[in-house]
Parts: C-alpha cells; structure tokens; sequence
C-alpha cells in the first residue's frame, strides 16, 4: 500500500519503462521469513520512497527487484522484464546502489566505472564519455585516478551512485544512499533524485531516515515484517499533532497559552511545542495571539508527513 505525496506532480508522461511491479513477493533464508507478501507499485517518472524499520526487509526486497536474489514466492516485474524468467534484461534495466558500495580497492575510480561500463555493453569511446560525466555530475573529478581505496565514506557512496548510474538504466534501486554523505552532498543527491525522476526514471529509494525522503518522495511504500503495510493517510486538517511555536517575546507566548488554557512544553531548541487538532486550529491559535498581541513567528509541525504516517502505522504500534 502507497501514499502519495501532497505534493507530487504526478508521474511524468515516459516511453519505455514501465516501473516496478511486484505481487506476493517472499523471500526466506531459513527460518527468517525476510520478505514475506510484498505486493507494491513503483511508477516510472516518479520517486518512490521504500520506508520500514530495521530488519524490515527492504534490502532484501531490494535484492530481489535488482534480480540477484530469486524470489522463493511472488512475481514482480522491472522495467517491463520478469525478474526472473527475464532476469538478464531486467537486471540490464536496473541501476542497484547496495548501502554499502564494496570497490575493487586497486583499481581507480576511472577503473571501476569503464569496467562497469564495458560489462553493461558500453563502447570503450562511450563509456570513457558516461564516466567523465558522472565524474563531472558526482564531484568525483579530482578522484578519477585515484585508487578507490583512499574515498572516505562518503566519496565512495558518491562512487556507487555513478556506478548505479553508468548504463543509463530506466529503474533506480537505490539502498539509503544519503548514508555517509554530508549535509551539501545529501542535498545534491535530492536534486539528482528528483532531476532522474524528471526524466522518467523509476527511483525506489529506502531509508529509515524519514526527513531525507520528506521533500524528494512522491509515493511511499510501508514495510514491516517483511510485508507491504496499510498507511493511514493522516487528514492534516483534523490530525491531532506536536506544533513548534515561537515568538519575539517567548515569555508572552508562554502567559498567552498559559491563560488561554494551551498546555505547552520546551522543545531542545528552546522553542515551545503545544498539541494542536490540525491545521485548524494551528489557524485559530494564530488568530488569538496575534489579537493578545503576541508577536508569533514560527509556528510549523514538529513532524513531516512521511514520520506520521509512519508513527500512525498499525503494524508498528504492535
Ligand atoms: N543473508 C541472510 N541470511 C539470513 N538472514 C538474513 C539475511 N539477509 C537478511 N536477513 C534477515 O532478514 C531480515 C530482513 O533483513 P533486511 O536486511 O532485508 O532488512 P532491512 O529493512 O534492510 O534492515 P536495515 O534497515 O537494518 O538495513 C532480518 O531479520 C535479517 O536478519
């Protein structure tokens, strides 16, 4: 089950690739039922937030999808291919980021890519060109001929996301790639994500770090225990939610809630944070304290869409 971003634009208009399909997908080792009845679509010219906690099964789920784990139940189809009776042309399709990108440590960044290159069908002449460019695109430039042993954490995400990158697939699986990334670089990964989306990629993209996904998504997809879950879509009007407040002066805010009867308590930041029944009433209070004449001028919610409707699931609260 999916939610929709508020604001997504909607997928965009793409010629050949179709998405992710996926029905009943199970995927055990032993007793360990990782994955088990995921049914899920991933529109092409869209992102696709994949969200669970730990041991949820998304990077077994995304395993399967890349095609290098077989399903033991289920069908799913990538870019059109079966990933299993069709499995080489659907790994062709898919560009796969693991969460931690393992490098041939001897080889040079350069290296790496044209290898990969070479091995998706590139011509040498058109893999040197794909290389320079994600080099160019992925602040890599200055690596190219460096061994790939010397990146730190996060050079080699950047490298992996090249990699993931290099045959020009249509599907993007990609496994918490902001992980290790600094604050400018995670930001970039956004625009880059949202830009492939643009072109009509597919971007399934996991993460248990909900604010990194908050402004990139446009659909969500809920793990837990290994099975797609239902996600309340939470009415931002009525949902009753943490607000953060402040104001020029935090001790007339703090008089006006205290007389206006608004229980309130300090955030780590210092500001205030009330529980209000939605956008509504956010209004209302708005309304209030300006006309006790208090100069409010933050009032926003502690928590992004994606964290309450993961904080809303079911599942979870078992
Ligand atoms: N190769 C394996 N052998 C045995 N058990 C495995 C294997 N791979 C995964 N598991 C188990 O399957 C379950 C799902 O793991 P998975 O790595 O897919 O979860 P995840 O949602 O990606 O977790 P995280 O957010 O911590 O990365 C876990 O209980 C894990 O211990």
């Amino acid at each position: 089950m999916s939610i929709a971003h508020p604001t997504s634009p909607g997928p965009s208009v793409v010629v050949g690739c179709t998405g992710i399909v996926a029905e009943g997908v199970k995927r055990a080792f032993g007793d360990v039922r990782a994955v088990d009845g995921v049914t899920f679509s991933a529109p092409s010219g869209a992102v696709t937030a994949l969200i669970g906690p730990n041991g949820s099964g998304k990077t077994t789920l995304l395993l399967v999808l890349a095609g290098l784990l077989r399903p033991d139940a289920g069908t799913a189809r990538v870019g059109g291919f079966d990933i299993v009776t069709e499995n080489l042309a659907a790994r062709a399709s898919v560009g796969w980021m693991p969460d931690s990108f393992g490098t041939w440590d001897a080889l040079t960044c350069r290296e790496i890519l044209l290898t990969f290159a070479s091995a998706y069908g590139l011509s040498p002449e058109a893999g040197r060109r794909r290389a320079a460019s994600l080099f160019e695109q992925l602040h890599l430039t200055e690596f190219a001929e460096r061994p790939a042993r010397v990146l730190s954490r996060g050079q080699k995400q950047r490298l992996g996301l090249a990699r993931a990158l290099v045959h020009d697939p249509c599907v993007l699986l990609l496994d918490e790639p902001a992980s290790g990334l600094d604050p400018r670089s995670r930001i970039e990964l956004r625009d880059l994500l949202r830009d492939l989306a643009q072109e009509g990629k597919t971007v399934l993209v996991s993460s248990h770090v909900l604010s990194e996904l908050e402004e990139v998504y446009d659909h969500a997809v809920f793990l837990s225990k290994g099975r797609t879950v239902e996600a309340t879509a939470v009415d931002a009007r009525t949902a009753e939610r943490g607000w953060r407040l402040d104001a020029l002066d935090p001790v007339a805010l703090r008089t006006f809630l205290a007389n206006a009867g608004i229980p309130w308590a300090r955030s780590s930041g210092g500001e205030v944070i009330v529980q209000l029944a939605g956008t509504d009433s956010a209004m209302q209070l708005v309304r209030a304290a300006v006309a006790a004449g208090v100069a409010l001028h933050t009032i926003a919610p502690v928590a992004g869409r994606l964290e309450e409707a993961y904080l809303a699931l079911d599942e979870e609260r078992k």
